[in-house]
C-alpha cells in the first residue's frame, strides 16, 4: 500500500475543483472551504486499491509586497515543504506569464517530484510547449531525463481525459505506507471534522467562550437522506454534569440557537439543506480517550 500527501499549486480557475470533482464519488470526499485546524488544507482524500492519496490545497503564490502575501507564502511553503508529490496544475489555455514562472522556480527549489498537469487540452488552442520549455528551463535539464523530478500529463479534468493517468503517475510517486486516514471513516472524514468545527464554533460564539476547553464535538453519523438533505447526528461533550445545563440552556435555547446557526454555515458551504441533531453527553474523561480523540480527529 502506498499513502502520502499531495500539493496541488494552481492559480485560481485552472481546474482544481473540476478535478477533484471528477476524482469524486465513492473513492474520494471533498472536504468544504471551512478553515482547518490540521497543519494541511486537506481538499480531498482518494483511496483505491493501491493506497490513498490526501490532496491538500495551497493558497495562490502571490508576490511577498503584503504582511498577508507573506503569511499565505509561509504556509505555501509549509505545505510543498510537508507534500510527498506536488501536483502542479496549469491552464494550457493560458501564456505561462511571471506568476507561472515564479511557481515553476519556488517548485523546482523543493525536494518532492512534480506531477505537472497540462489542463483544459480538449481546447485546442493551447500552450503546452511553453510550460514544458519553462520547466525544462528551471529544471536545466531535458524533461526524458529529468522524470524523476518532473511527469507532465495533459489531461482534460472537465472531461476526464487522461486523469486516471494523472492519478498512476502521482501513486507512482508516493511513499509506501498505510492510510493516513483511518479506513473505517474514510470517506466522510474530513467532512466529519469540518462539521465539527462549524458546531463547536457556533456553541462557543453563543456561550461566550465559556467552556472552551471543556467543550468538544463528536459527529457520530452523517447521511445523505436526499439529494438535498444530510442528517448530522452529533454529541456535544462536556466534562462536568453541571455543565450540560449551561450548554442546553434554558429551554433549550443556547443548543437551538447554536444548532440553528451552524445549520445555516453547513448549508451555505455544502449547497444542501442539513437536519443536526445535538444532544449533549457528559463524558469527564473525553479528553483522556484516546479512541474518542482519534474518531474526532484530534490524534493520528
Ligand atoms: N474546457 C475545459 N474547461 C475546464 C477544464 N477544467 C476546468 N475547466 C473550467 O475552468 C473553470 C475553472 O475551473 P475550477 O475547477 O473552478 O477552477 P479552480 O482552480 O478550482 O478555481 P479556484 O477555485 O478559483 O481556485 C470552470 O469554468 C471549469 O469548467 C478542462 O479540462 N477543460
Amino acid at each position: 500500500m502506498k499513502s502520502g500527501i499531495v500539493a496541488i499549486i494552481g492559480r485560481p480557475n485552472v481546474g482544481k475543483s473540476t478535478l477533484l470533482n471528477h476524482l469524486a464519488g465513492e473513492k474520494v470526499a471533498i472536504v468544504s472551504p471551512v478553515p482547518q485546524t490540521t497543519r494541511h488544507q486537506i481538499r480531498a482524500v482518494f483511496n483505491d486499491v493501491r493506497g490513498q492519496i490526501v490532496f491538500c490545497d495551497t493558497p495562490g503564490l502571490h508576490t511577498s509586497r503584503h504582511a498577508l502575501d507573506r503569511a499565505m507564502i509561509s504556509l505555501v511553503n509549509d505545505t510543498v515543504e510537508g507534500a510527498d508529490v506536488l501536483l502542479h496544475l496549469v491552464d494550457v489555455t493560458r501564456h505561462v506569464g511571471d506568476e507561472e514562472t515564479k511557481a515553476i522556480q519556488r517548485l523546482c527549489a523543493a525536494r518532492a517530484p512534480v506531477v505537472l498537469g497540462l489542463n483544459k487540452v480538449d481546447i485546442p488552442v493551447h500552450y503546452i510547449p511553453e510550460y514544458l520549455a519553462a520547466w525544462e528551463n528551471a529544471i536545466g535539464r531535458s524533461l526524458n531525463e529529468a522524470t524523476d523530478r518532473l511527469m507532465p500529463v495533459p489531461v482534460s479534468a472537465l472531461k476526464g481525459t487522461n486523469v486516471d493517468k494523472l492519478v498512476d503517475e502521482i501513486f507512482a510517486r508516493l511513499p509506501e505506507g498505510g492510510p493516513l486516514y483511518p479506513a473505517d471513516v474514510l470517506t466522510d472524514f474530513p467532512r466529519q471534522l469540518a462539521i465539527q468545527d462549524v458546531i463547536r464554533e457556533k456553541l462557543l460564539l453563543v456561550l461566550k467562550e465559556e467552556l472552551p476547553f471543556s467543550l468538544a464535538v463528536h459527529v457520530e453519523e452523517i447521511a445523505d437522506r436526499s439529494r438535498r438533505l444530510t442528517y448530522v447526528k452529533a454529541a456535544v461533550l462536556v466534562e462536568r454534569e453541571t455543565q450540560k445545563a449551561i450548554v442546553i440552556g434554558k429551554g433549550g435555547a443556547v443548543l437551538k440557537k447554536a444548532g440553528e446557526s451552524a445549520r445555516k454555515e453547513l448549508q451555505q458551504i455544502y449547497g444542501r439543506k442539513f437536519f443536526l441533531d445535538l444532544w449533549v453527553k457528559c463524558e469527564n474523561k473525553w479528553k483522556e480517550d484516546k479512541d474518542l480523540l482519534k474518531k474526532m480527529g484530534y490524534l493520528a
